[in-house]
């Protein structure tokens, strides 16, 4: 069974799905979307990512897409670990512009659910991570939105890496909350 928890904003969860060990390895069923829709998440998934970072300490996000190219995603670790961030962009919400963090590893097999409204980034907290995620609405680059990763108004608790952070040019250079225009409202959103 896959067990499902809400996180302190409520429409974030935490999916842990059952992972079967013998002497072959182990067996898992890490997206079942009956057990899902038990909880009233029914998203169509259109495209499954997969990203690989060398490095500790690199930071990638925080991402999301305006619509019509808004994204739900599902995130999971299966090497490493990274922690995982949400930021609430939804106008009109009373955790707007604050975050919430999870970590995620390949060891706790955990999966963290984003929905449209956030932005979403993560770090990571060893070499050679792997992290895959279900996303549904393809990418558009003209969507795309970057919000700086390490705004002080986000005030997010990342953890100190102790490395020098490796961040792309696109993170780097991204905008703060202060001047983002979010086309998301609270009332619109489902959940
Ligand atoms: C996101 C994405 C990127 N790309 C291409 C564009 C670019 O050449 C290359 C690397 O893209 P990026 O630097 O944006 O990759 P990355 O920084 O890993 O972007 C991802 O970050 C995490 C935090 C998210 O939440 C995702 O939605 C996504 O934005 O891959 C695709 O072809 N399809 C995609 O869906």
């Amino acid at each position: 069974m896959t067990s499902i928890r809400r996180l302190a904003i409520p429409e974030l969860m935490e999916i842990v799905p059952s992972k079967f060990d013998d002497e072959r390895g182990f067996f898992s069923e890490v997206f079942n979307h009956a057990e899902l829709a038990c909880e009233g998440i029914e998203i169509a998934w259109v495209q499954d990512n997969h990203a690989y970072s060398a490095l500790p300490g690199t930071v990638r996000g925080l991402h999301f897409q305006i619509p019509p190219f808004a994204q739900n995603k599902l995130v999971r670790v299966t090497r490493g670990a990274i922690l995982d961030v949400a930021v609430d962009l939804r106008r009109g919400s009373r955790t707007y512009g604050t975050s919430v963090t999870l970590e995620l590893s390949a060891e706790a097999w955990n999966q963290l659910l984003v929905p449209i409204g956030f932005a979403h980034g993560y770090m990571t907290l060893e070499p050679d991570t792997e992290v895959l995620y279900k996303v549904s609405a393809h990418w558009s680059a003209e969507h795309e939105r970057t919000l700086r990763w390490n705004d002080p108004d986000l005030a997010i608790p990342w953890p100190d890496p102790g490395v020098e952070v490796t961040l792309s040019e696109k993170d780097s250079d991204a905008l703060f909350l202060r001047e983002i225009d979010s086309p998301f409202r609270s009332d619109e959103m489902a959940g």
